[in-house]
C-alpha cells in the first residue's frame, strides 16, 4: 500500500516491542502501537494478520474502538472459523469483507514482506450474505490496485479449494520431511547432502511457520480431512501399480498431473518457474 500510494497513514500493532521496532524502521508504518485497540482508532481500514486461531482474540479487543463505517478485513489462510470467530466482535455499522492473497512465503515476521508479493497473484473475497457492497468493492479496488487479481466466492467453498492447493499439500510435504527425519537408515547429513530438487522444496513447505499451519489445519478439519481421504485412496492406487508393474497406470497418471502443472504455468501462476519462451511459442 505504501509503495503504491494508496494510504494516507498507515499504522501498525504487534505484540512483542522488538516487532513494532523492526515494523518503524524498515518503514512500513508510519506508527506502532503496543495495543490493538489504539492501534484501529480513527481507521477507515483494519487488516487482520494474526494466526487464523488469534483472529478472534484480536476482534473482541478491537471491536469496542472501531470507527462507524470503517471496514474490517483479514488475510486468514482459512475463511469460515475466521468469520465465526470475528463477526460477532464487530459493531453494527462496521463493514466486515473476509478476505485470502494466496502469496506468501515460509518465512513469517516484519522482514518478510514485501511490495511485490501481491502482484499477479489471486486474492480472494468471501463477502458475507447482507454485507455492504460498496465495502466489497472498496477492498476489491485496493487489492487490485496492489496487483492482486481479485475473485470472490463462498466461504465455504474457499475453505474446499484452499484444503486442495494449499492446506493439503503443506501436510503432505510436513510429512514428508518428517518421514526422511524418522528414517534411522539414512543419515541426517545424507538428506542434507543429497537432497534432490523435489525434497528441498519439501523443505521449504515444511519450514512455513508452526502456529500458522497448527491454526490452518485445526480450523479447516473437514475440508482437509476430505481431501486427505482422496489424497490417500490415490496413493494406494499408486502403491498398487508399483507392486504390480502397472507402468501403463503409472504413465497415464503421470501424463495427467504433468498437464495440471502446464495450465499452472500458462495462466502465470508459477513465479517461481523459468519460462524459457515456452508460453510465447505455445507448446
Ligand atoms: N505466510 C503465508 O504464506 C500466508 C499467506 C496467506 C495468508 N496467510 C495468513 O496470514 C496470517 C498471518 O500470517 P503471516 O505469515 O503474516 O504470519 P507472521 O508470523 O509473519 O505474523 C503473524 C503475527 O501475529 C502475531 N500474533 C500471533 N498470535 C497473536 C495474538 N494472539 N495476538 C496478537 N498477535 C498475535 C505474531 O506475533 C506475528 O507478529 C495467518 O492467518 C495466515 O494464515 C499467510
Ligand atoms: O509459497 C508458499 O510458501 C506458500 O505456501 C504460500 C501459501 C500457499 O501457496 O499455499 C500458503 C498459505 C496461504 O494461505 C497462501 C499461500
Amino acid at each position: 500500500m505504501r509503495a503504491h500510494g494508496l494510504a494516507g497513514t498507515i499504522v501498525g500493532h504487534a505484540r512483542s516491542a522488538e516487532t513494532r521496532e523492526a515494523a518503524r524502521q524498515i518503514g512500513f508504518v508510519d506508527e506502532v502501537f503496543a495495543t490493538a485497540a489504539e492501534t484501529v482508532q480513527g481507521a477507515d481500514l483494519v487488516v487482520l494478520c494474526v494466526p487464523v486461531g488469534a483472529m478472534g482474540q484480536v476482534a473482541a479487543e478491537i471491536g469496542p474502538h472501531l470507527k462507524p463505517g470503517a471496514t474490517v478485513t483479514d488475510v486468514g489462510s482459512v475463511k469460515q472459523a475466521v468469520i465465526a470467530a470475528v463477526a460477532p466482535h464487530l459493531p453494527a455499522g462496521v463493514h466486515f469483507v473476509p478476505g485470502h492473497p494466496i502469496a506468501g512465503t515460509e518465512h513469517s515476521g516484519p522482514y518478510s514482506g514485501f511490495a511485490g508479493l501481491f502482484r499477479n497473484r489471486w486474492w480472494l473475497l468471501t463477502p458475507l450474505p447482507g454485507g455492504d457492497p460498496a465495502a466489497t468493492a472498496q477492498l476489491r479496488a485496493l487489492c487490485e490496485a496492489i496487483g492482486a487479481n481479485v475473485d470472490e466466492m463462498e466461504a465455504e467453498h474457499h475453505d474446499l479449494v484452499l484444503a486442495v492447493t494449499s492446506h493439503t499439500p503443506h501436510l503432505i510435504a510436513y510429512t514428508m520431511v518428517g518421514v526422511a527425519d524418522d528414517l534411522a537408515r539414512v543419515t541426517d547429513s545424507e538428506v542434507v547432502q543429497y537432497s534432490a530438487a523435489g525434497f528441498r522444496d519439501f523443505t521449504r513447505i515444511a519450514a512455513s511457520d508452526p502456529t500458522m499451519w497448527r491454526d490452518v489445519f485445526l480450523t479447516n478439519k473437514d475440508a482437509t480431512l476430505e481431501i486427505l481421504g482422496r489424497f490417500t485412496e490415490e496413493l494406494f492406487a499408486l502403491q498398487r501399480a508399483i507392486r504390480t508393474g502397472d507402468g501403463e497406470m503409472l504413465f497415464d497418471y503421470f501424463t495427467r498431473t504433468r498437464a495440471i502443472r502446464r495450465g499452472i504455468i500458462e495462466a502465470g501462476q508459477d513465479t517461481a518457474a523459468p519460462d524459457f519462451g515456452r508460453s510465447k511459442a505455445g507448446r
